[in-house]
């Protein structure tokens, strides 16, 4: 199978360049429409799709996010590995403004959202002990070093509701939980990459110290957005960084991400519900069919 990557462009960054090929394409889901049509085009001479997850211009909110819709869409495309970009807050002194952290762990603090592809008439319970991809991160933490950031490699993400900020005994909690950043999106997005049988790797830039530093105050929206811009442009060089770490004809991922679905699906097939079925044709169709 070919590899192609899917990136998803957070706060900040809404486009990619250097893509050859690149037009702007309107792909339709059985889950809604996603956030934008969706830039695909080759880059490095391998098959890319970029998405923007607030859509150009930042219209949706954290909560509005279409995130089913997304994740078929890039699976629909052909995509293999979702690389998320995301801005964060951080709760550790050493993750600075600037830096990098290659997110490994998610606690999911958001409720107003749904969160999965499967439900009545097709039960599935995919592992999620592992949300991200361990062969994908190593990839992005090596292109992310060569932009030259500080990157942390491991990371706890706690995903609230918003679009509010949190209070600062929140901050204090979810810092004495042992989270490492914090933001609002990538729940359910690593649930649903999962559930599709997608490598899922997840880049957080530190735009902030939440509300708990007693010397950063609380958070600053205008501090934010002047740190977004450096940041979006190293995750432009990340992203520029990608094709050449990763193999063109892909081998099977080592962590079973490509496999989630294996022994996932506990509803009986004459028990299925049809109409599901047809919305799942390019999440699931792989174990779906035959
Ligand atoms: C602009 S600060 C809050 C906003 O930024 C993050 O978005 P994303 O994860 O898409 O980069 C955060 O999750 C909030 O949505
Ligand atoms: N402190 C913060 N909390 C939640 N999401 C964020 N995105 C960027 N900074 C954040």
């Amino acid at each position: 199978m070919q590899t192609m990557i899917g990136v998803i462009g957070g706060s900040g960054v809404y486009d990619i360049d250097g893509l050859e090929e690149a037009r702007w394409t309107r792909v339709e889901t059985p889950w809604g429409a996603p956030s934008d049509e969706i830039l695909v085009g080759r880059l490095g001479g391998m098959p890319i799709a970029f998405l923007p997850r607030h859509g150009r211009g930042h219209v949706h909110s954290p909560t509005t996010v279409p995130y089913r819709a997304n994740i078929d869409a890039l699976k629909r495309l052909g995509v293999t590995d979702v690389v998320s970009v995301s801005a964060c807050g951080s709760f550790r002194e050493e993750m600075a403004p600037g830096d990098f952290v290659i997110v490994d762990q998610f606690i999911d603090r958001s409720f107003a959202r749904e969160k999965s592809f499967f439900g009545t008439g097709c039960v599935a319970h995919v592992s999620l002990a592992h949300p991200t991809c361990p062969r994908l991160s190593a990839v992005c933490a090596d292109a992310a070093r060569a932009t030259g950031v500080k990157v942390h490699m491991g990371g706890t993400y706690l995903c609230m509701e918003g679009p509010q900020f949190s209070t600062l005994a929140e901050s204090l909690m979810y810092r004495s939980w042992g989270c490492d950043v914090i933001g609002m999106t990538n729940m359910p997005e690593a649930k649903l990459a999962r559930e599709a049988e997608l490598c899922y790797a997840s880049v957080a830039m530190v735009t902030d110290y939440d509300s708990w530093h007693p010397h950063h105050g609380e958070v600053d929206i205008t501090a934010i957005i002047a740190t977004l811009g450096a940041n979006a442009s190293h995750a432009r060089t990340l992203v520029a960084g990608l094709p050449q770490r990763l193999e063109a004809e892909r081998a099977p991922c080592p962590h079973g991400c490509d496999r989630a679905l294996d022994f996932a699906i506990m509803t009986a097939p004459d028990k299925r519900d049809p109409a599901l079925l047809a919305k799942l044709d390019a999440v699931a169709g792989r174990v779906l069919k035959g």
